[in-house]
This record gives C-alpha cells, sequence and structure tokens, in this order.
C-alpha cells in the first residue's frame, strides 16, 4: 500500500481484471518457428501459447536474438510458423491483413512519396468502398493527431527521427487496424523524443476508446512498465520460450514523472532486471 493518493492499487487491480475479462483479440497456440539455415534447421522459437485481450497492451522483452520478431511476425501473417497456428480477430493468420496494422523501427515509409501520400497510399489500398474526399478526411484527421499535419508536402528525408515515426504510427492508425503492432518502434529515438512519443500513442489509444489491441517489442523496461498491462519476458533461444508472464498493475492514465515513485513500478522494474540479468555489478561473478 501507499500513501500517494493519486495511486489506487484496489482500483488498479480491478481495472487490470476488466481487461482479463474482455475478449481473445489474439491466441498464439503453440507456435513454434524454424529456420532453414546452411548449417541446418534453427528453431527460434518453440511451443509459444500466449493469448492478448482485446485492448490489451502487451510488452515482448527479452535478450537481442531471443525470438521476439519472429513471434510478432507469426501474428502480422509475414512470418508463416512450422507448428501451431495465431488466431487474430477470431480467424486463423494466413497472411498481413488491414485487421493489424505494423510498424517497425525503420519507420517504413516511401521515401519519394511526401507525408501525406505515404498515409493516402495506405487508406486507399484498404478503403476500397470510399469516396475520395472520405478518404483525404482520413488523412488529415490522423497527420492532425500526431501535429504532422503542417509538415504534410514533405518528403521523409526532411523529417527528424520522431517525426518519421509519427507519420508511421498515424499511418498506422489511418487504416484503423484493430490490432497494432509494434516492433521496436521507438527504439532510435533519442530518450525525449521516445517520451513524448510513448504519451502520443496512449493519448491515440484512449481517443480511440482503449479498444485496439497493442503489442510492443521492446528492449526498454522502462518503456515496457509505462506502457503494458503485461510483459511478456522471453528465455534466450534457440527454441526460445516464455518465461514469464509479468502484469503490470498500474491505474491508467499514467503519468511518466509520478510512476518511477509508485511502489508497484519499482517492484516491477526489480521484477524484470532479475528476470533479464543474472549480473549487477562487477563483483557478481
Ligand atoms: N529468416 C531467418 N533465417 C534464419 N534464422 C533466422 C531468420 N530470422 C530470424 N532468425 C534467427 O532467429 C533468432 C530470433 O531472431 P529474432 O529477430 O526474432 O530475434 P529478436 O529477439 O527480435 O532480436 P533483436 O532483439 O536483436 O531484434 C535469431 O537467432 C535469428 O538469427
Amino acid at each position: 500500500m501507499t500513501s500517494n493518493p493519486t495511486i489506487a492499487p484496489i482500483d488498479s487491480a480491478s481495472e487490470f481484471h476488466k481487461i482479463q475479462s474482455r475478449p481473445a483479440s489474439i491466441e498464439v497456440k503453440d507456435i513454434t518457428v524454424s529456420f532453414k539455415t546452411p548449417k541446418g534447421i534453427f528453431t527460434a522459437i518453440k511451443n509459444i501459447d500466449l493469448t492478448i485481450k482485446k485492448g490489451e497492451i502487451v510488452a515482448l522483452i527479452g535478450h537481442s536474438g531471443c525470438g521476439k520478431s519472429t513471434l510478432m511476425g507469426t501474428i502480422s501473417g509475414m512470418t508463416a510458423p512450422t507448428s501451431g497456428q495465431v488466431i487474430a480477430n477470431g480467424a486463423v493468420v494466413k497472411g498481413p491483413g488491414p485487421d493489424r496494422g505494423i510498424v517497425f523501427q525503420n519507420y517504413s515509409l516511401l521515401p519519394w512519396l511526401t507525408v501525406y501520400k505515404n498515409i493516402y497510399e495506405a487508406v486507399d489500398s484498404v478503403f476500397k468502398g470510399k469516396t475520395a474526399a472520405e478518404k483525404r478526411e482520413i488523412v488529415e484527421e490522423n497527420l492532425k493527431m500526431v501535429t504532422l499535419w503542417p509538415h504534410k508536402d514533405k518528403l521523409p528525408g526532411q523529417l527528424s527521427g520522431g517525426m518519421k515515426q509519427r507519420v508511421a504510427i498515424a499511418r498506422a492508425f489511418a487504416i484503423n487496424p484493430s490490432i497494432l503492432l509494434l516492433d521496436e518502434p521507438f527504439g532510435a529515438l533519442d530518450a525525449l523524443t521516445k517520451g513524448s512519443m510513448h504519451i502520443e500513442l496512449l493519448k491515440l489509444w484512449n481517443l480511440d476508446n482503449r479498444n485496439k489491441t497493442i503489442v510492443m517489442v521492446t528492449h526498454d523496461i522502462e518503456e515496457a512498465i509505462f506502457l503494458s498491462d503485461r510483459v511478456v519476458v522471453m528465455n534466450n533461444g534457440p527454441e526460445a520460450t516464455i518465461k514469464e508472464i509479468v502484469e503490470i498493475p498500474l491505474p491508467r492514465p499514467r503519468n511518466k514523472k509520478e510512476i518511477v515513485h509508485d511502489p508497484i513500478y519499482m517492484e516491477t522494474h526489480d521484477k524484470l532486471m532479475s528476470l533479464l540479468f543474472d549480473k549487477f555489478s562487477i563483483e557478481d561473478e
């Protein structure tokens, strides 16, 4: 328990349980992914089971090369599982689909198209039945949401890293997927830009009534705790599995400055550190 009036463990726990009673958005069922390599078969992840609820924010965390992107790839449909299946919104994932928007670390914007056109093209390819005016409205609304409307005629090369990432996020939101998959979306950004991007992301998620499911790969423990409802910690590969799933029962909206003083935050941070590292100083040999 805490004396801080802004922190309410009982309410936060019930908020957490409310999410857990929602219907499943993503069901990862006994997924194994093996790759053929010149040295033989390499099994990256093995027998992974994970259910993510509608509107939940889940972070995947683990050491480099443990298989986080591979697992995300099976959810996005860009990586075919060797065995097992992923069910997204009740349907077996057989490839990428407009119900799952993806944002990568490298922005994946088309460099020859303006900011506006990068989003318009995506909207145009998904909303075949909408009129040009309706599509223009969607582009405008989403660019304004990430405060990049004044930069709409610039090419990606004329933007800063944070701006490019906001365009990528606006594009993912514009196609209005029920599932947003973020693979280290803020990895290349400086700490200040990263901090404001976290707030932007939660703002967009809130504006959408917390209906979008968000799965995010990260290496950043603070980012994982600030954003997520649960953090999935993976073991090192090969044949990586889930080591532990850590619940983050911190109330929302979360305040970046205050949250670090919350005993739940500190406890969770310690727990994640212990799960990820076995040495904490040069004396730990
Ligand atoms: N197409 C492929 N062919 C062969 N091996 C692959 C392939 N894709 C991934 N791997 C291997 O699978 C393992 C998991 O890779 P993955 O990219 O999923 O890890 P990660 O946890 O996302 O890493 P990072 O945090 O460094 O981005 C690694 O050992 C990688 O070398």
